[in-house]
């Protein structure tokens, strides 16, 4: 059974259609890269699979129950932490998720068990401080914790690590590596490091349309290297390279740094095959030959591009 599982989900906005057809099968356990530009559409989709908004057509499933627009009963099961979440900063972080637990019906020994655990969790046990002292990453861990007070299957957060330093998004992260195969995690960025770092799947919108969706490793043999690091002993060596490959059919540019050449090929195993005769025809000292697999960035570029 998939935990959300969306047929042909589309929103409009008057005339502007902001998610288009959208399916989605997403298995539990997943940790699900959302990923797209800015205004891609992502929030939308997010704020339709929580009931937040209601879908202009399609349906939405949780965990196999129909989502219904102002109807709580598919929602039971998510947690959710919004791009720009609100608390009241005048409590700390216990009264904040024992307020927020009483609002869900929870009380007692468990809801103070439960407390302790997030807390320890999202790294804020024993903090005293008022949420106004907050820094934005002890908010967002915040925020997570929040999320998983009902104990979910499944959270949605809504580019939980935009606004934060790369020691906050790296909290953040190890945070929800943590939740892997306990609960299923939604999580929409345009942060692509924070993706390869952690989702088991990813999916690119763009435009409200999903471009392409599968593993990370899926995605990076779809879309081939075509780029070769080589390094030689001196720049001499490598201006002898260069002059003797600039013509070739399948050299497209190449970037050199003293002895360090990065080279961008149209044809990678044309590129593979003959560059090493070359090297070793011209005498030259060969140090380094490292073909480069497409970053995430890479890809994406190749991907929204291609529409
Ligand atoms: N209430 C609304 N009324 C009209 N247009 C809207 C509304 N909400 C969103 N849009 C438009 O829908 C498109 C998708 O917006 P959305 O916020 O879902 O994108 P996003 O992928 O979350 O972007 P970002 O990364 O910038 O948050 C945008 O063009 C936006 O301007």
């Amino acid at each position: 059974m998939y935990v959300i599982e969306t047929n042909n989900l589309t929103k409009q906005f008057k005339n502007f259609t902001a998610v288009n057809n959208l399916d989605l099968k997403i298995e539990e356990g997943t940790i699900y890269g959302f990923l797209g530009p800015n205004g891609a559409g992502k929030t939308t989709t997010i704020n339709m699979l929580t009931g937040l908004f209601k879908p202009t057509s399609g349906n939405i499933k949780i965990c196999g129950e129909e989502v219904k627009f102002g109807e709580v009963k598919a929602l039971k099961s998510i947690g959710f932490l919004p791009d720009v979440p609100e608390f009241y900063p005048w409590m700390n972080a216990y009264d904040f998720l024992k307020l927020s637990g009483e609002l869900l019906g929870l009380t007692g020994k468990g809801l103070n068990e439960k407390i302790e655990a997030l807390l320890e969790l999202v790294g804020l046990k024993g903090n005293k401080k008022k949420i106004k002292g907050y820094s934005r990453g002890m908010k967002q861990r915040l925020g997570i914790a929040q999320a998983l007070i009902n104990e979910p299957k499944i959270i949605f957060l809504d580019e939980p690590t935009s606004a934060l330093d790369p020691i906050g998004r790296r909290e953040v992260l190890d945070i929800i590596y943590k939740l892997r195969g306990k609960v299923t995690v939604f999580f929409s960025t345009h942060i692509l490091t924070d993706v390869e770092r952690i989702c088991d799947k990813v999916l690119i919108l763009d435009k409200g349309n999903k471009i392409i969706e599968s593993t990370i490793q899926e995605l990076k043999n779809t879309y081939e290297a075509n780029k070769i690091n080589i390094t030689l002993s001196t720049k001499d060596e490598m201006n002898t390279l260069y002059q003797s490959i600039k013509e070739k059919d399948w050299f497209v540019e190449s970037e050199l740094v003293e002895h360090k050449m990065t080279i961008t090929t149209s044809d990678i195993n044309k590129a593979q095959i003959e560059i090493p005769k070359i090297i070793y025809n011209e005498n030259l000292h060969l140090q380094q030959f490292v073909t480069q697999e497409p970053t995430l960035e890479e890809l994406f570029m190749q991907v929204v591009n291609t529409i």
